[in-house]
């Protein structure tokens, strides 16, 4: 399965940049089957979000966030509904929307540099070429000299790390990331997300981040969505400004402190307590 253009070609070169990235889902839904069950995962579910975005996804165990962002992904398609990147019909995966999961997919036969040149390598770029690809990428994730290590042999943080660098090199307009940092101890996911929002302002990517945690979905987003518990729905679509944000502001772990952080911590946290049903 590829994505389809569903206009012609020339109507997608002409669409403005930022509408050509914004992420579109028009009733979609998903209900899985097996035997004579069915499950209601995904209740209809309409969606805009826009280039340079970042939201996060929180909600009750089982209430469809991975079945969303696996949708969005191109990984399952809905059993109703439509999800469209500009005027392209999203039908199966692309490099266009990169995925990270929890637990690091790195193949353990490579070295670190050889899964990060894995995407480069799979569209036929060169090897000189994508060698200093994959050696920009580890600098940018702070893995420079890491590149001929075995996965096995670098930390959780630091395949976390791995795992983003391979889903940055294929220049992907959205990163989905399923609780990437659940696994992680407290001081390495801390350090893991201001390095994400430092690289999330650098590059300007769209990011859809699923966590259980309020804290982190206050912390990163510009942008919350609550999902109520199952058939999962969203329930509450809430932005997210925080005291010293700005266009070009990373921000620090210290606005964590603040009263403004802590009310819509608050504010979250009951909205989700009561999405339990
Ligand atoms: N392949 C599948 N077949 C049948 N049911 C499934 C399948 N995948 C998920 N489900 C069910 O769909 C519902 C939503 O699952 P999903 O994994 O999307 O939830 P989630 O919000 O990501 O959960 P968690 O927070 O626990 O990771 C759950 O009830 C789950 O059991």
């Amino acid at each position: 399965m590829t994505d389809q253009t569903t206009t012609p070609d020339k109507a997608a070169t002409d669409i403005e940049p930022d509408l050509r990235n914004r992420l579109t889902l028009t009733a979609v839904g998903q209900t899985y089957s097996s035997g004579s069950d069915e499950v209601v995962a995904l209740a209809p579910t309409d969606l805009t979000i826009d280039p340079g975005e970042f939201v996060c996804l929180v909600g009750p165990s089982g209430c469809g966030k991975t079945t969303l962002l696996q949708i969005i992904a191109g990984f399952l398609e809905p059993t109703s509904g439509t999800v469209m990147m500009g005027s392209t019909h999203v039908r199966g995966p692309s490099p266009d929307r990169g995925v990270v999961f929890q637990a690091p997919t790195l193949y353990p036969w490579m070295s670190v540099r050889g899964n990060v040149e894995f995407g480069p390598r799979s569209r036929g770029v060169g090897k000189a070429q994508r060698r200093e690809m994959a050696d920009t990428m580890l600098e940018t994730v702070g893995l420079t000299g890491f590149g001929d290590r075995r996965p096995y042999e670098l930390s959780g943080g630091m395949q976390q790390r791995a795992q983003i660098a391979r889903v940055l090199v294929n220049n992907p307009r959205i990163i989905l990331m399923d609780e990437p940092y659940g696994a992680l101890d407290p001081l390495t996911r801390e350090r893991l997300q201001v390095e994400l929002l430092s690289l999330w302002r650098r590059e300007r990517k769209t990011v859809i981040f699923v966590t259980h945690s309020v804290e982190e979905a206050v912390f990163l987003s510009t942008r919350v969505l609550v999902m109520s518990a199952r058939p999962g729905r969203v329930i509450i679509d809430r932005r997210i400004e925080l005291p010293g944000d700005g266009p070009e502001v990373v921000r620090s772990p210290a606005v964590i402190a603040t009263s403004e952080f802590q009310q819509l911590k608050l504010e979250l946290a009951e909205a989700i307590y009561a999405a339990h049903g």
